[in-house]
């Protein structure tokens, strides 16, 4: 997208550019966020949890719209409920519908990069608008807009002053499957430009495409964070499952079994054994013994449940 930015630079790539520390806020007897520490750097980063985590609690601290019962949150290194000029560098894309009432997409949208200091808003709102495939000459009123063309909307207004970090709290919401795919690369061009992206989501399927980068939070603690493949490589305590492709499955199966490398297997095709092992690296060498010596092709040795799915069933399941 080409708005004009009012914004710094951001920092080289290592620098974290959010900081959350030791955070918890709680709302009378429920606590939303609890203990949760990280950092952020330049990228897209998808927050996922399921409905009530703190998902939302969590994107609001970082925009200083709440205030941690203790902790701290710091947006490139300063305190978003303290420093009013951050939020110069800080963009939102609220969970909630704004009553936009009776402007104009560009009217709302130019007058967010006039309230943010932009130095030629009507442009920077149509650049803005034409990004998210708005038609800046729009003369209707936003009312009158459909939920997804609102959904684009409000990502307009989050992103007209080109801000260092963007939050984004449930943004597909709304679009159709184009759209998503169209907001998916923006984020990502806007991580690629050195912008912290942080995306919430429930929905796994479109967390995988925002990316590997993921923090997981479940009844408002972040159960994990990292690429979500490393964590699951983490997860010692459950076997991993293990698909391999042969010619001669159930040879290799029962060589495998002699071998004990293997918890348990099953031959599931005429070219295809499962195995569960909780030694994955030893596995993959003993399958290539095996299949030399059962003179079989190998064609395929591919994990099950890495995928993010996997990932986080286990994680909320715990
Ligand atoms: N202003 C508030 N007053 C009281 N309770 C709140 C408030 N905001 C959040 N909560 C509670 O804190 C918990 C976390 O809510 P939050 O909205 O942050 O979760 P979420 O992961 O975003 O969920 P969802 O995906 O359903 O929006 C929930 O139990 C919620 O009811």
């Amino acid at each position: 997208m080409t708005a004009p930015t009012t914004a710094p630079p951001p920092g080289p790539a290592s620098t974290a550019m959010v900081e959350v520390e030791a955070c918890s806020r709680w709302f009378g007897d429920v606590v939303a966020v609890s203990e949760v520490s990280f950092t952020l750097q330049a990228g897209v980063t998808a927050l996922l949890g399921p409905n009530g985590a703190g998902k939302s609690t969590l994107l609001r601290l970082l925009c200083g719209l709440v205030a941690p019962a203790r902790g701290t949150v710091r947006v490139l290194g300063r305190d978003p409920r303290r420093d009013i000029e951050v939020h110069r560098d800080l963009g939102l894309v609220p969970q909630q519908e704004t009553v936009f009432d009776r402007l104009t997409a560009l009217e709302l949208v130019e007058t967010c990069a006039l309230l943010r200091g932009v130095a030629d808003p009507r442009d920077a709102a149509a650049a803005a608008l034409a990004a998210v495939e708005l038609d800046p000459g729009d003369r209707r009123h936003l009312p009158t807009y459909s939920r997804g063309m609102r959904q684009r909307v409000k990502v307009a207004q989050a992103i007209v002053h080109d801000p260092a970090v963007l939050v984004l709290d449930e943004p597909l919401t709304g679009l159709d499957p184009r759209q998503r795919r169209h907001m998916t690369d923006l984020f990502h061009h806007l991580g690629d430009r050195g912008r912290c992206v942080v995306v919430s989501s429930h929905v796994l399927e479109e967390v995988e495409r925002f990316g590997s980068d993921v923090l997981v939070i479940v009844q408002g603690r972040l159960a994990a964070e990292g690429d979500y493949r490393a964590i699951r490589d983490l997860m010692d305590d459950r076997p991993h499952r293990i698909r391999i492709r042969t010619d001669r499955p159930h040879e290799v199966a029962g060589r495998l079994l002699a071998a004990g490398t293997v918890l348990g297997l099953e031959v599931t095709g005429p070219d295809a054994v499962v195995v569960e092992t909780d030694r994955v690296h030893d596995l993959r060498r003993t399958v290539a013994v095996v299949a030399r010596d059962a003179e079989a092709h190998l064609w395929e040795v591919a994990p099950l449940d890495d995928d993010l799915d996997s990932v986080f069933r286990y994680l909320v399941g715990r």
